[in-house]
């Protein structure tokens, strides 16, 4: 079924199921003829209902049951469509409240323009004002009917009207003198009697009265607050031609005389407060190319960009465009108030509520089972949307919360009442915490499958925490949460980065069937600074405005960019929009809850009051520090391992020395391959100011080569120098 040129008006759409597959040589019926759906092709026929894409209005011999049921359509409903629910009442009255406020504050701060142009338009209102008065008092508006009379020379008539034009100015005169007089005296009163506000408001309102008068019927007084708007109806027509004007020479060709034209597989139809319309692509053209070139279709459809929301369709082919436009831009639509604003806890074995789709449906995520990675370049949401997850997170009274905001502004501040863990700032010792922290995760994944491997079957049939043995506080499988935000300043760290990444990788492969959830964030997500083992593993991906398809990739997945899911086709104010792969099946575009520092400070008082209630605040929140990692001195260390002989050593020999000597303190170096053993003490020497260099030496079996390696006197020559 295709739409060229020529067919462009009766435009047609296939349901899929009456007609399959769609047939090549199949042109529109005319629109005279009674469409069957009936298709000629070189080999075969098809059956089915044609229906048309912009649904038109049938014409066809009268239906008397139709028409009457059409007409019950048109009847008004009893009651308001807004008043039958009580969220719609109060939605409709807040923004009618808001419109309200909103206008009244605008003119409100435009009164002196307006003063000033009142006072401008005075002079004028006050001639229109004598002439209209001069016209009364002589009855000019008599004098067309008495010339036509003297021109007819109806000298009777001209008498009557010209008495009777003498007796309404007599008239006339005695009432304008009795005004005047009266006006006079009235006037006098007022500058003798009358307070001086009382004056002034008089000489204001003849001024306003004056001024109004003057107010050229073509500029009116007051600005427009409000510019009127139409939410224009989307049509085959409008996507045609905005997919024409993309300059993608295979949709221009498709569109062509001769091109086998673009079939719309469903009707275009309402969606929330916009228009859907699915397009199969012409053969060869993807989704992907259109998403690239986001601006031009929205120039090419007249909307704002925000408006228009091009998506692929992954259970389909991949030139199965969904092309949703939204009657106004999604970063000014009105956000739904995040369910859990003022009331209500949650179980994070449940979904919990984190923001909204383009068409406002509410987004929710299930966070038990998965870890998550939320990923984009600085300022544009990323903190704020691990923010709303973790008050979720908060809102669960059983989940222990390890926090650590490496960036130091203190954006999960709030939170810090209700954290088990805490610590912020991309300093060695926030940096140390969190190795720390990760390191009891870390062991506690073992203990964790120990006790649920010991449980009888019935109780963990999936070999998983459940929510009744998360319940249970014998068996400690509560909800474990571990955020770290930029957390590239962990992983690109040289003494905690390996370390770091080691816990983290085996926490976001091991953690979700154990009930601990790992939420990582970071602005940059390139291989130094996110572990590939680390990002590949993350169930849900959350990806803010990037700038390229690696970026893009990093975080969303291989292959999302190409697949037409991205990330890059956000503009400078998309903050807070994201796409989200991993919460639905399909990646979906995403607007995080806009939480801001306030409103997180109460919703965390209320999670802290929860937990005050369940008796489950532990850890820093309660006041206990979180226990050390065991002190020691590496230069000292490093002396008592090596003896007064040994002139020069390899880095290596000494990282094994030093995990055998204080397992507690370095066990964590053995483990490392050869290159990374001399590349963790490098650094560490480095920062105790002792050069590392390549050193000839002998291993083992007594072979001599060349290894980094240093000088055993410029180590105590370094202790020496700090101990002074
Ligand atoms: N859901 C949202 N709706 C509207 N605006 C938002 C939303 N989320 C974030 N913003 C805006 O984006 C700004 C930046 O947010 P945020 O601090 O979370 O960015 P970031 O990516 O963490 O920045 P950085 O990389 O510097 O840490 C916020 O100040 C806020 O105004």
């Amino acid at each position: 079924m295709t739409v060229t040129d020529e067919t462009r008006d009766n435009v047609v759409v296939a349901s899929p199921e009456e007609i399959a597959p769609v047939d090549r040589a199949y042109t529109c019926a005319p629109a005279s003829e009674e469409p069957t759906g009936e298709v000629d092709s070189q080999n075969e026929v098809l059956e089915g209902r044609v229906v048309p894409v912009d649904q038109p209005h049938e014409s066809g011999p009268v239906d008397v049951l139709a028409e009457l049921a059409a007409r019950r359509q048109e009847r008004a409903p009893l009651v308001p469509v807004w008043l039958r629910s009580r969220a719609d009442a109060v939605q409709v009255l807040a923004w009618q409240a808001e419109h309200t406020g909103y206008v009244l504050a605008y003119h409100a701060l435009r009164l002196p323009k307006y003063a000033a142009k009142l006072l401008a338009r005075t002079p004028a209102g006050a001639w229109r004002v004598l002439v209209e008065l001069v016209s009364w008092l002589f009855d000019l508006e008599g004098r067309p009917v008495r010339r036509a009379a003297v021109s007819k020379e109806e000298s009777a008539e001209y008498l009557a009207l010209s008495r009777q034009r003498d007796n309404r100015v007599r008239a006339r005169l005695w009432t304008l003198l009795i005004g005047a007089v009266t006006l006079t005296l009235v006037s006098i009163f007022v500058a003798v009697a009358a307070p001086a506000w009382a004056q002034w408001a008089i000489v204001g309102v003849l001024v306003a009265a004056a001024g109004l008068i003057g107010t050229p019927a073509d500029q009116p007084l007051l600005d427009r607050a409000v510019v009127p708007s139409r939410v224009r109806k989307l049509t085959s027509d409008q996507v045609l031609d905005a997919l024409g004007s993309l300059g993608i020479s295979a949709i221009n060709q498709a569109l062509g005389k001769k091109g086998r034209g673009i079939t719309f597989p469903a009707p275009i139809m309402r969606d929330g407060p916009g228009w859907r319309a699915e397009v199969d692509l012409p053969l060869g053209v993807t989704v992907a190319e259109v998403l690239d070139k986001r601006d031009k279709l929205a120039s090419g459809l007249r909307r704002a960009l925000g408006c228009v929301w091009p998506e692929p369709v992954s259970e389909e082919h991949p030139g199965r465009l969904v092309l949703w436009v939204g009657d106004q831009e999604m970063r000014k639509a009105r956000q739904p108030a995040w369910p859990l604003l003022k009331s209500g806890q949650v179980s994070l074995f449940d979904p919990i509520p984190y923001g909204n789709d383009q068409r406002g449906r509410p987004v929710s995520i299930l966070l038990m089972f998965a870890n998550v990675l939320i990923g984009s370049m600085p300022r544009y949401g990323k903190t704020f949307a691990l923010r709303v997850l973790l008050l979720a997170c908060a809102l669960d009274p059983l989940a222990e919360l390890r926090l650590f905001e490496l960036k130091g502004t203190g954006d999960l501040s709030a939170l810090e009442k209700v954290a088990h863990h805490y610590a912020k700032g991309a300093t060695d010792s926030a940096k140390a915490a969190c190795v720390a922290s990760l390191a009891e995760v870390y062991a506690e994944l073992d203990r964790r499958a120990e006790v649920i491997d010991g449980l009888p079957r019935y109780q963990a049939p999936e070999f998983k925490v459940t929510p009744d043995l998360a319940a249970r506080k014998d068996l400690g499988l509560h909800p474990m949460v571990v955020a770290i935000d930029e957390c590239q300043e962990l992983f690109a760290d040289d003494e905690y980065g390996e370390e770091a990444a080691k816990y983290a990788t085996a926490i976001i492969k091991r953690g979700p069937a154990l009930g601990i959830i790992l939420i990582l964030a970071t602005q940059r997500p390139d291989k130094d600074s996110l572990p590939k083992a680390i990002s590949a593993n993350a169930g849900i991906r959350i990806c803010l405005r990037v700038m390229g398809w690696q970026e893009n990739d990093m975080i969303l997945g291989t292959g999302m960019h190409q697949a037409g899911v991205k990330a890059t086709m956000f503009t400078l104010n998309d903050r807070g929009i994201s796409w989200a792969v991993g919460i639905a099946e399909d990646p979906i575009i995403v607007r995080s809850a806009y939480l801001d520092g306030p409103t997180s400070e109460l919703i965390a008082e209320r999670a802290h009051q929860l937990r005050q209630a369940a008796g489950t605040l532990s850890g820093q929140a309660i006041g206990q520090e979180p226990a050390r990692r065991a002190s020691y001195d590496l230069l000292a260390d490093i002396l008592t391992v090596t003896t007064a002989k040994e002139e020069k050593v390899w880095n290596s020999t000494v990282v094994d020395r030093l995990a055998e000597f204080r397992p507690d303190a370095y066990s964590q170096w053995a483990d490392l391959e050869d290159d990374a053993k001399t590349a963790t003490l490098t650094a560490r020497l480095k920062e105790c100011g002792v050069r590392t260099d390549d050193t000839w030496s002998r291993d083992s079996s007594g072979k001599g080569r060349n290894r980094k390696g240093f000088h055993r006197a410029d180590v105590a020559g370094a202790l020496r120098k700090r101990k002074i």
